[in-house]
Order: C-alpha cells, then sequence, then structure tokens
C-alpha cells in the first residue's frame, strides 16, 4: 500500500548542520530526508591542488525509509580527522547536540541494512526540534506496525530461531518502538492452536513467526480459521467464499526451504524481513484450501506437490535431525526410485488476462496482474475476479502416469532454485500454476530437475505441461470408482486388468498403482484424492514483493560527481 503523500512534498525543516565535522545542508520536507555537503573553501582549494574538483554528495531517505531518530548523547564535540582538510573552528567546538536518524539501506541480492546517520547541531534547541520534526513525520505513517505477536519455532531449520530473533530482529522492533509479546512454541501446532482459539488479536497489529515454510503455515492455518470462525463461516464446505484476514504476517526466515519468505521478499534474510514489518510493508497472497469429500484438510501457499515433491517429504522426515540437508539426500534417493504414479487431474483454466505460466515477465512489487481492478476488492475477491467463461466451468480432464503433479501458487523461489518452481506464478492473482511431469526416462527427469536451478526453462520439455488454474482435482488411479476403472480397462487389455486387480490389492506395489502423498508446504497430507481452490488474496504479509533491479540500485543515494 503506498502513502498518501501531498504533491509538491511540503519543506518542514531545513538547517546547516554537520556531520563528521562537515557543515551539510540539511532538509526535510513530506517525503524525503536529505543532506548535501556544503562546499567549503578549504575543500575547493585541495581539490584543486590534488585533482579534478569533485561536487559535494547528496543523500536522500525517503521518509517511509526511516526507522527512527534519537537525541545523540555526546560527552565532547568531535574533532577534525579529516588530513588535508582544516575544519572550521565555529563548527568543531559548537557542535556538540546531536541526532542519529536510523534508516533502510539496500544492499546487493534485495537485502536491506540498517543504517544510521548522525547529524550535530550547534544548540539543544535546534537538535530537538530536528527530532521533533522527524518523529511528526513518522507518526504520520499509520500502516506501521506498534504491537506484534511473534512466535519462534526454537527447532525449525538449524535451531537457531530464537538467537536469531534475540540478536538480530528484537534490536530492530525495539528501535522502532514496536512492542511485542514472544511466544517461543514448545510442540507442533502450539502457534496454530493458540492463534485460533486463545490470542486476543484485537492487541496487535501483526503476527510474525520466526521458523521455515511449516511454521508459517501453522501461523495462517490458525489465523485463517480463527477468521471465518468468528464469521461463521464454514471452512468444510469446498464452495465457500473465505473472510480475508485483517492482520498481516511477518515471516522471519530462520527454517530449511523458506520459500515464502524468499519469493515475497527476494531474500531469506531476517534483517531485511523485520525492516519490511518495521516500515509496515503489505504484500495479498493467495491461498489454496485442499478439501477430501467435502473435508476440509489443509491451506497451502507455496507448493503442493504429488509423486516426487511429495516422496520427498515423506523420506525427509525420519532425516529431521539432519537439518535442512535432509532435503537433498531424499532428493537424490526420490530420484534415483523413479516412481511414477497414475491419475486422473481435471482443473479449471484461469482466463489469460491473469497471465499465463509461460510469460517472461514475473511477478515484482506492485505488479500490475495483481492489481487487476477486479483484485481490488476487499471481500469475495476469487469469485469477482473469476471471468464468465471461467464461470460457466470448462473443465479440462488429464489422464496419466506422472512422475510430479506440482501446483504452485507463487513462484516457490528459495536459495535452491532462484526463480523458482513456476518463474511467472503470482503471488496474488488468484491462480496456480499446476506443472504435470510425466513418465519419462532418469536421464530427462534430471534434466528437468537441474533446469530449476539454472537460466533455462523448465517447462521447455515434451513430458512437461503447465497450465494456470483456479481450481483442481485429482484422483490417484486406485481411488477411481470402480466404474470408471472398468470404463477405462475396457479399453485395455485383459492382462492389464489382471495385474491392475493385484496392484490394488498391494498397494505397497512399486508399479503404476503406487501410493505418493502431497507435499503441502512441507507438511504431507493424509489423503491421495483432493480438491484445490485458490482463494484470491486471502492474507496479508509485511512484505513488498521482490523490488526491481532498479529500486536497490542506489536510487536515492544519489553521489553527484
Ligand atoms: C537433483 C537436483 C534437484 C534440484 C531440484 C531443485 C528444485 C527445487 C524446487 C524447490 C521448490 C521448493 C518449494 C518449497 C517447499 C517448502 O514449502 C517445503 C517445506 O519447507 P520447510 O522445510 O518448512 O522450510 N520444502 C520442501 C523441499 O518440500
Ligand atoms: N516447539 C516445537 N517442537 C517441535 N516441532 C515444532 C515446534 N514448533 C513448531 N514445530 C513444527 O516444526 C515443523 C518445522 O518447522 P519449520 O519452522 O518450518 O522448520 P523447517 O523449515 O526446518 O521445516 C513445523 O511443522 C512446525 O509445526
Ligand atoms: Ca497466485
Amino acid at each position: 500500500m503506498q502513502e498518501k503523500q501531498p504533491k509538491p512534498p511540503l519543506l518542514l525543516l531545513s538547517s546547516q548542520l554537520s556531520l563528521q565535522n562537515r557543515g551539510y545542508e540539511v532538509t526535510l520536507n513530506s517525503a524525503f530526508l536529505s543532506w548535501k555537503e556544503v562546499e567549503t573553501r578549504q575543500k575547493r582549494t585541495a581539490a584543486n591542488i590534488y585533482g579534478p574538483l569533485k561536487a559535494a554528495g547528496s543523500h536522500y531517505v525517503p521518509v517511509c525509509e526511516i526507522i527512527s531518530v534519537q537525541e545523540t548523547e555526546e560527552d565532547c564535540p568531535s574533532t577534525g580527522i579529516g588530513k588535508w582538510q582544516k575544519v572550521p573552528q565555529s563548527l568543531a567546538e559548537s557542535n556538540q547536540y546531536a541526532f542519529t536518524v536510523s534508516y533502510v539501506e539496500r544492499t546487493q541480492k534485495h537485502r536491506w541494512r540498517c543504517s544510521e546517520v548522525t547529524l550535530h547541531c550547534t544548540d539543544r534547541t535546534l537538535c530537538l526540534q530536528w527530532v521533533q520534526a522527524i518523529r511528526e513525520q513518522l507518526s504520520l505513517l499509520t500502516i506501521r506496525p506498534k504491537r506484534l505477536l511473534v512466535y519462534i519455532n526454537p527447532y525449525g531449520g538449524k535451531h537457531r530461531g530464537k538467537r536469531i530473533y534475540e540478536q538480530k530482529v528484537a534490536p530492530i522492533f525495539s528501535r522502532a518502538s514496536i512492542s511485542t509479546d514472544v511466544i517461543i512454541t514448545e510442540r507442533a501446532n502450539h502457534a496454530r492452536d493458540h492463534l485460533k482459539t486463545e490470542a486476543d488479536l484485537k492487541k496487535y497489529d501483526g503476527v510474525v513467526c520466526v521458523g521455515g515454510d511449516g511454521m508459517f503455515s501453522e501461523i495462517i492455518h490458525g489465523l485463517i480459521s480463527r477468521t471465518q470462525c468468528d464469521s461463521g463461516v464454514d471452512q468444510n464446505r469446498a464452495d465457500e467464499t473465505l473472510i480475508p484476514c485483517s492482520l498481516r504476517i511477518g515471516i522471519i526466515p530462520a527454517g530449511s526451504t523458506d520459500c515464502i519468505c524468499y519469493a515475497t521478499v527476494g531474500s531469506n534474510d531476517p534483517v531485511t524481513s523485520a525492516l519490511h514489518i518495521v516500515v509496515g510493508d503489505s504484500q495479498p497472497m493467495d491461498v489454496c484450501s485442499i478439501h477430501h469429500n467435502n473435508t476440509f484438510l489443509r491451506y497451502s501457499v507455496s507448493l503442493l506437490g504429488y509423486g516426487f515433491y511429495g516422496d520427498v517429504l515423506t523420506d525427509s522426515e525420519r532425516k529431521r535431525w539432519m537439518g535442512p540437508a535432509r532435503y537433498d539426500i531424499s532428493g537424490v534417493k526420490t530420484f534415483l526410485s523413479h516412481h511414477y504414479y497414475e491419475g486422473t487431474i481435471s482443473f479449471l483454466p484461469a482466463d489469460e488476462n491473469v497471465g499465463t505460466p509461460r510469460d517472461k515477465l514475473q511477478c515484482r512489487s506492485g505488479c500490475n496482474i495483481c492489481r487487476l481492478p477486479s483484485a481490488d476488492k476487499q471481500v469475495s475477491k476469487d469469485e469477482e475476479s473469476i471471468s464468465d467463461t471461467e464461470k460457466k466451468g470448462v473443465w479440462q480432464v488429464i489422464r496419466g502416469k506422472f512422475l510430479a503433479i506440482n501446483a504452485a501458487c507463487m513462484s516457490c523461489a528459495c536459495p535452491r532454485s532462484p526463480k523458482g518452481l513456476s518463474p511467472a506464478a503470482h503471488l496474488a492473482n488468484g491462480t496456480a500454476d499446476l506443472i504435470l511431469v510425466r513418465k519419462c526416462s532418469r536421464f530427462d527427469f534430471l534434466r528437468h530437475l537441474l533446469r530449476h536451478t539454472n537460466k533455462d526453462d523448465q517447462f521447455d520439455h515434451p513430458f512437461v505441461e503447465v497450465y494456470r488454474v483456479r481450481q483442481f482435482r485429482f484422483t490417484p488411479r486406485y481411488e477411481e470408482t470402480d466404474s470408471e476403472l472398468e470404463l477405462r480397462e475396457a479399453e485395455g487389455s485383459g492382462r492389464k486388468r489382471f495385474f491392475s486387480q493385484i496392484c490394488r490389492e498391494h498397494p505397497a506395489c512399486t508399479c503404476s498403482l503406487a501410493h505418493s502423498s502431497w507435499n503441502c508446504d512441507g507438511e504431507i497430507l493424509p489423503h491421495a484424492a483432493i480438491q484445490v481452490r485458490v482463494h484470491c488474496q486471502l492474507i496479508k504479509l509485511f512484505a513488498r514483493g521482490i523490488e526491481e533491479q532498479s529500486v536497490f540500485e542506489e536510487p536515492y543515494t544519489l553521489s553527484a560527481i
């Protein structure tokens, strides 16, 4: 969400202050704080001696990226340290009053840092005037959270959640005057149950989870269920329009994959995430609901994968003690086992106005596709953004033998796969990308998998299909009704029917009737036959989507030459 700012920005305060014993023209308007070095006679002379004249640097910090301002206590005035530049006597002696502004600084790979500038004033009244003026501007940013409920999974990833929070995040929250209630979880589903039934949510402006995708999943289950319960919406009905959650969620990455954080922020760096929370970012996000015969099973925001990713997860759960490396070991093992699964997928394709999975354009901060007028409304977004043709329900049906069936509600970019499972998927367009990988050779499957880690197109294989969908259903062959099977087996030979019969009675068999499980954001689902529906913008994160490269190439710190 954008802050409303008057145009042109209103000049609020302008003074000559000093920074590292040099004079600066410091200006605050309703949009920016800026400081620009004032050229001194000495500098001009020195520059003439030592080389070409370099004009002074200008720095601009948008007010919405200022974290805090405080009066700086200094015992004695700072002294000049410049080698050739003599500090004017008056500046050095009289600038013992100072204030420090902390602000967001962009570094490489979408990372943010907390930077500081300390400006010295000639008298205390001026110093306090500056502190007050900046604080007043910050108080107008009502989108910023003041009270947060924090859940820490001490066992996520490399078991560093608690330390990451205490050392890197809590100091930033405290500097930004954000108060927190912190709960360190004692068991799986502790955070979910607390949010669902106990937490006094009115007290908070947001919920923060410190952990991985599994922990985030707990938080959304708690929040979504609570919101539906409070509004009398029955989650078990697959056709219900769900009520969006009002509290924003912040993710401090401390898990194994951290794909939800990586795909919404562009990095899995705890400090960056903390700063996105402090500035009060807001990124809406689609959520899939998963049902089995009108019974609600789970919600998913990242990967919903049957076959390969389901099997990787099932195997990796036994290796939790290994930490994040478990996915690599189980990945290799599952790849070598090369199981395929037979079943039927039916899906409701989305209109092309929400993009296609083969688009070159990716979902980025301020994405136009996610901002389509129909997706703007606060309620019933999923219903209203569906066009007439989609409403008519032209379902497509695909039968086959698959190595993997994946649904990605967003790109699923993560450090392991920087462009993700579906690079063109959108965070908030009300659709998921359904990726079908048909039975192929081990060599071909390996080529497909490896393309997730480089720039090549992982969908550009004859055995891979990808569709942008609003809903889909899957039925594994062994669960298809007798009439469906009989119809299909009538098409095949009697011999095939005989073996199918045997396999159905021996589910451990590794042929086409073997079972897999769904990997739902890193949790194993108990059912193979599921129906899935995307709910447009059901939740909001303290994030802004991945910023375009140009945004973090120093747009505001202009070192003028
Ligand atoms: C043989 C070479 C294989 C390279 C394959 C690279 C493909 C990587 C695609 C990764 C997509 C990850 C989607 C994220 C899923 C998470 O929700 C889930 C749970 O993450 P968590 O453990 O909670 O952090 N992680 C996994 C691996 O299932
Ligand atoms: N205190 C706890 N003890 C054990 N398990 C927990 C605890 N808190 C959360 N969990 C569970 O741990 C699982 C993994 O958490 P997550 O933070 O996603 O780490 P990872 O990314 O390493 O899988 C989640 O399913 C979550 O429900
Ligand atoms: Ca989406």
